[in-house]
């Protein structure tokens, strides 16, 4: 172990200890999930990021395998207060993360680093040396590309076929609907609308995925080729792209949302629930006017837009995660809405 610091884009340095020397920039971002750490490393949504766990002792279970949202980790880097090492239901957390080329650090005052990233916003920062000087900048461009498919996977199941759009899909997502009897097309996110649509999809699924959603001006224009044509449901990117396909724009959001309990409300109703979520960006409110969206969820904290349906073509979305991995399944519900509106549609 050595002596490591967090340096982010505003100067301030961050003590703790590690192993490996200096990572790339990435965007720091919080999460106050308190359990699933090994599976949200590995969703594709985190690519390129470096992740503040808020929940102070991480990695008592080790890791399992079983459980990944993707085959490797996706974050560039991992900050958390109390590292615990060693082996339980799988191999040692931070050793996995070594493995995969990604950066930690430990003993890190991260009760201070969530708190000052919650007042100045989302930071870049890069792990280096004591003292050292070095550039802070976070990537520019969207990390899609790299996380998604490069040819299209088939899964077979007796239910509706959906095709499912990888920007960085979670492995929860399709497994969400495999264990509905689904039939399954993962394709890759450069996928033209025509070569959806010949798959004869009863639904497609607009996947989550990293980076800022209006960067993806190709995609959004594939959305727009598919509304009205097919069953669209969009989930995290997957419904900023479809928002964006309907003349919407997104924002990005001071710090963001990324936990296992962040609490969701039925818009004009009274009734919420918990729900799993990491994104940075949001739509716009002021620019849904004219866009024939109807909001039907907010976030209980900031009253952002957290899903919307559009009634002229059934298209509809969600900001958070119904397939939770991790985080509470109280919204699980939503893909059985979905794969039954894929159904009628068939009929
Ligand atoms: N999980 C996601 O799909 C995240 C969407 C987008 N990258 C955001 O940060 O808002």
């Amino acid at each position: 172990m050595e002596a490591l610091e967090l340096l982010l884009s505003d100067g301030t340095r961050w003590p703790g200890l590690g192993k490996r020397g200096r990572s790339d920039g990435g965007e720091v971002v919080f999460t106050t999930i308190p359990t699933g750490f090994p599976q949200a490393l590995t969703d594709p949504s985190f690519a390129g990021q470096i992740v503040v766990f808020a929940f102070p002792m991480v990695g008592c279970y080790g890791t399992d395998g079983e459980r990944f949202e993707s085959p490797r980790i996706w974050a560039r880097g991992v900050v958390t207060a109390h590292p615990c090492h060693g082996e339980s239901a799988g191999p040692d957390l931070f050793g996995w993360i070594e493995e995969n080329g990604a950066f930690w650090m430990g003993g890190v005052d991260t009760r201070r680093l969530v708190i000052h990233l919650r007042s100045r916003g989302t930071l870049a920062g890069r792990i280096v040396s004591p003292g050292e000087e070095v550039p802070v900048v976070a990537e520019a461009g969207s990390p899609v590309a790299q996380v998604s498919t490069v040819r299209p996977l088939s899964h077979p199941g007796r239910g509706p076929r959906i095709a499912v759009v990888d920007y960085g899909v979670k492995a929860g997502i399709v497994r969400s609907l495999l264990a509905r009897g689904c039939a399954v097309d993962v394709l890759p996110h450069d996928t033209s609308s025509e070569a959806i649509l010949a798959l004869r999809p009863d639904g497609v699924l607009l996947s989550n995925g990293p980076g800022d959603p209006a960067l993806l001006v190709e995609a959004v224009s594939v959305v727009e080729a598919l509304l009205g044509k097919v069953p669209l449901f969009g989930i995290c990117l997957g419904m900023q792209l479809l928002a964006l396909a309907l003349g919407g724009k997104t924002v990005k959001l001071p710090f963001g949302h990324r936990g296992g309990n962040q609490p969701v409300i039925e818009a004009g109703g009274k009734k919420g629930f918990l729900t799993s979520q990491n994104h940075g960006y949001a739509l716009r409110d002021d620019s849904l006017e004219g866009t024939g969206i109807t909001v039907t969820y907010r976030h209980g904290g900031d009253g952002s837009v957290e899903g919307f349906r559009h009634p002229e073509t059934g298209a509809w979305g969600v900001q958070f995660h119904p397939e939770a991995t991790p985080g509470p399944e109280e919204s699980g519900g939503l893909f059985d809405l979905f794969i039954d509106q894929c159904r009628e549609a068939a009929e």
